[in-house]
């Protein structure tokens, strides 16, 4: 007999997140609306400290701002590029954050943190650097909303996709079916590929998709292709 499978049965969907790092940050706030009137799906905010990465951007004051500028609707994913991640859960959340997604490089205790981030009502994104193993992630994963395979080395926009990072996006996806798996870093129409075919169902994409003349189209191919290889995956099982 056929077995008749739904195609959208995967606990996990396609997600664009622009990252607005690579917009001019003078107008941050009608930024943001742009890429969510273009098709957005949630606002990837890069938050760099200086210290656990060579470069600054911004912290709890610019998004407690940019929340009250574009109200309760954009889920914001704070990918914090800091040392002491620790010391920004509460600041973050009562700026109107959704997610808080750490290093795990930067924190002994991933275990206390996880618990707190939760604790102060948010989600909870679990960051690996490219020099760091998928197996000391893994761990964690029963515990977080979303694991983030970085394909850069963190701390700038612009730079050239890691392919061999794939791997990991893969190995999660085996071991993990339905968690959120993010990639970060050069991902656009070039590289939404072998992502997408890896198991990435969460994709940030900070220049090509800024940089665009037609964002729209962008965000609309990135989800395409990741949708498509949800299916494909789905109709595989
Ligand atoms: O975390 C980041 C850098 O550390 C950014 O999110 C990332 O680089 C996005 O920009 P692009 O798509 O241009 O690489
Ligand atoms: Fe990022």
């Amino acid at each position: 007999m056929r077995t008749v499978r739904a195609v959208n049965s995967m606990a996990y969907s396609a997600k664009i997140g622009p990252s607005i790092l690579s917009s001019d940050l003078s107008c941050l706030g009608s930024e943001c609306v742009r890429m969510m009137e273009c098709g957005a799906d949630y606002l990837h905010l890069d938050v760099m400290d200086g210290h656990f990465v060579p470069n600054i951007t911004f912290g709890h004051p610019m998004v407690e701002c940019l929340r009250k500028s574009v109200g309760q609707d954009p889920f914001f994913d704070m990918h914090m590029m800091v040392s002491r991640p620790e010391q920004w859960v509460k600041p973050m959340a009562a700026a109107g954050a959704n997610q808080y997604t750490f290093h795990i490089e930067a924190t002994t205790n991933p275990g206390n943190l996880i618990k707190e981030i939760k604790e102060s009502g948010m989600k909870v994104g679990l960051a690996i650097k490219p020099g760091t193993t998928v197996e000391e992630l893994a761990p964690w994963a029963n515990q977080i909303d979303m694991a983030l395979v970085m394909t850069v080395e963190p701390g700038f926009g612009g730079q050239k996709f890691m392919e061999d990072m794939m791997p990991k996006v893969s190995w999660l996806r085996s071991q993990f079916p339905s968690l959120d798996i993010e990639v970060d870093g050069g991902v656009g129409p070039d590289s939404i590929h072998k992502c997408a075919e890896a198991g990435a169902n969460m994709i940030v994409s900070g220049s090509a998709v800024i940089g665009s003349d037609d964002p729209r189209s962008v965000i609309a191919l990135l989800r395409t292709a990741v949708a498509e290889a949800i299916q494909k995956r789905s109709l595989d099982r």
